[in-house]
């Protein structure tokens, strides 16, 4: 890449930090992991469609390993609900202090934290459980994360030297890299240093926005999003070194657009690492 081209990235990036100082986890959570975005008893609704995807993925059999990572994890655990269960270690990432706080207090059980049963619920039954396992899954999931760390996608090095023991068997990474990429270039070179944390042959499972340029991390706290297209993120995986095992695209029904952001479409996708 051109010194010129580096230069305008390092600007950009440095925007983006600034504008994520004021991101409010609970806002976030709010404004997409309540209803309607997160209704469970409508079928065409965002959050069940995503956990539908990520129970395929986990459970078709061609993932497994035994550390699994989570890139830009922000506040929310829902990203890893079936993932828990087919690996040993877990480790949760955030660029902000703020979201990793959040985690932990869901991950200590803390009374005020963020309520994920409807989640831990609907997940246990696309695995054929009684929803009242629940609690089972809960324990799981806590059981097996390890780490919250913090994390820089932006940095050719994502994590502090040591953090991992080595590369990791899978990477998760859910509405990060085009939510903190100040263009096309930096989400394609934020996606080249995230690769350096999963091992050959290791899955990548990336859900993101489509169209999007722009959401609320908060009252007033307008972060902007480089919009991408399936052409784009599925030639910047190959250009990274992945072979694209699946995309599939969910459309937002208007009810689904409630003015936090002008996302048009969903996307998930799994990759394998050359
Ligand atoms: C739109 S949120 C996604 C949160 C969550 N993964 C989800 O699925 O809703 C984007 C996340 O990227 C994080 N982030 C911002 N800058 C980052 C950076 N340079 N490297 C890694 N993560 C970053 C933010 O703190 C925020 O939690
Ligand atoms: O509908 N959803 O479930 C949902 C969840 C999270 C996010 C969006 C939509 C769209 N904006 C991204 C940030 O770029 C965050």
């Amino acid at each position: 890449m051109e010194k010129r081209e580096e230069a305008g990235i390092e600007a950009g990036v440095a925007a983006m930090a600034q504008c994520y100082q004021p991101f409010d986890p609970a806002a976030y959570l709010q404004y997409n992991y309540t209803p309607p975005r997160a209704d469970f008893s409508r079928l065409d609704s965002i959050v069940p469609w995503k956990l539908g995807c990520l129970h395929r993925a986990f459970t078709a059999g061609d993932i497994c390993g035994g550390t699994l990572v989570d890139v830009g994890s922000g506040p929310t655990l829902y990203q890893v609900l079936s993932g828990c269960e087919v690996f040993e270690k877990l480790v949760l990432t955030d660029f902000l202090p703020q979201n990793r706080a959040a985690l932990r207090r869901w991950l200590g059980d803390d009374p005020g934290s963020f309520d994920w049963s409807p989640y831990l619920r609907h997940v246990c039954q696309l695995e054929g459980r009684s929803p009242e396992a629940w609690r089972e899954k809960a324990a799981r999931l806590r059981s097996v994360v390890t780490d919250v760390l913090p994390i820089d996608v932006h940095r050719p090095a994502p994590l502090l030297p040591g953090a991992l023991p080595g590369p990791a068997d899978c990477l998760v990474s859910s509405f990060c890299l085009e939510a903190v990429s100040p263009d096309r270039p930096a989400f394609t070179q934020a996606l080249r240093h995230v690769s350096t944390l999963l091992r050959p042959g290791g899955h990548l499972v990336m859900i993101g926005a489509l169209e999007e340029s722009y959401y609320l991390g908060g009252p007033g706290v307008r972060i902007p999003v480089v919009p991408v297209d399936q052409a784009f993120v599925t030639a910047s995986l190959e250009e990274c070194g992945y072979t694209v095992l699946e995309f599939c695209t969910y459309v937002l029904p208007a009810d689904m657009c409630v003015g936090v952001d002008d996302v048009v479409g969903i996307f998930f996708l799994k990759a394998r690492k050359k």
